[in-house]
């Protein structure tokens, strides 16, 4: 069993949106690994980050994504930063991996200010959105074997562009 897609990008990107629309697209499943974390420890990853600390989030992330990956024939949503385990991107090899993109300026109106994005919930989201753009661009590259800009195109757009490119014979085989 495999994932049909399996979609990453940054925060904001719209991983769960167009996601979302992709499974009903395809008639298939649709399911979110920062929903699987929480599901799994009956915990927001706000409270698993501010009182565990990143690191032991990004196991339980690592190891939702592997399970996932078995376990889901449908479209599969991976949280922003699932990316960065090595393990993950070895895992995800093979598979059809959809790089949502976001410029900064679209991106930071997305998320907002959302205390839900630990992440981006410091003194400067701004900076620390175009900190994590600059340093996870290439890593997202390196995975995916389609890549669609999300900036100024509504969500059926971007599922058009999606399924548009998934099926086109570059993705194919990869
Ligand atoms: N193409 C788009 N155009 C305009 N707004 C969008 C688009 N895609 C998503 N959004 C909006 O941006 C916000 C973030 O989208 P979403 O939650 O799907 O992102 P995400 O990639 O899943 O983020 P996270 O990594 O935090 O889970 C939502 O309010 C959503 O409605
Ligand atoms: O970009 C990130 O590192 C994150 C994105 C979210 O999907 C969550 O997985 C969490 O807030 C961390
Ligand atoms: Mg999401």
């Amino acid at each position: 069993m495999a994932p049909r897609a399996v979609v990453v990008g940054p925060p904001g990107a719209g991983k769960t949106t167009i996601g979302r629309l992709l499974a009903e697209r395809f008639g298939v499943a649709f399911r979110d690994t920062d929903d699987d974390v929480v599901r799994t420890t009956g915990r927001a990853i706000a409270d698993i980050f501010a009182t565990d600390g990143e690191p032991a989030f990004r196991e339980l992330e690592e190891a939702a994504v592997e399970t996932a990956l078995r376990e889901h024939d449908g479209v599969l949503a991976l949280g922003g930063g699932a990316v960065l385990s090595e393990r993950t991107r070895e895992r995800l090899a093979g598979h059809p991996v959809v790089f949502l993109s976001v410029g900064l300026a679209e991106g930071a109106k997305r998320v907002g200010l959302s205390t839900a994005r630990p992440l981006l919930a410091g003194v400067n989201p701004r900076a620390t959105f175009k900190a994590l753009l600059e340093a996870r661009v290439p890593i997202y590259r390196s995975v995916a074997t389609v890549e669609v800009a999300t900036d100024h195109v509504e969500p059926d757009e971007v599922v058009a562009k999606v399924v548009a490119a998934l099926s086109a014979p570059s993705a194919a085989s990869s």
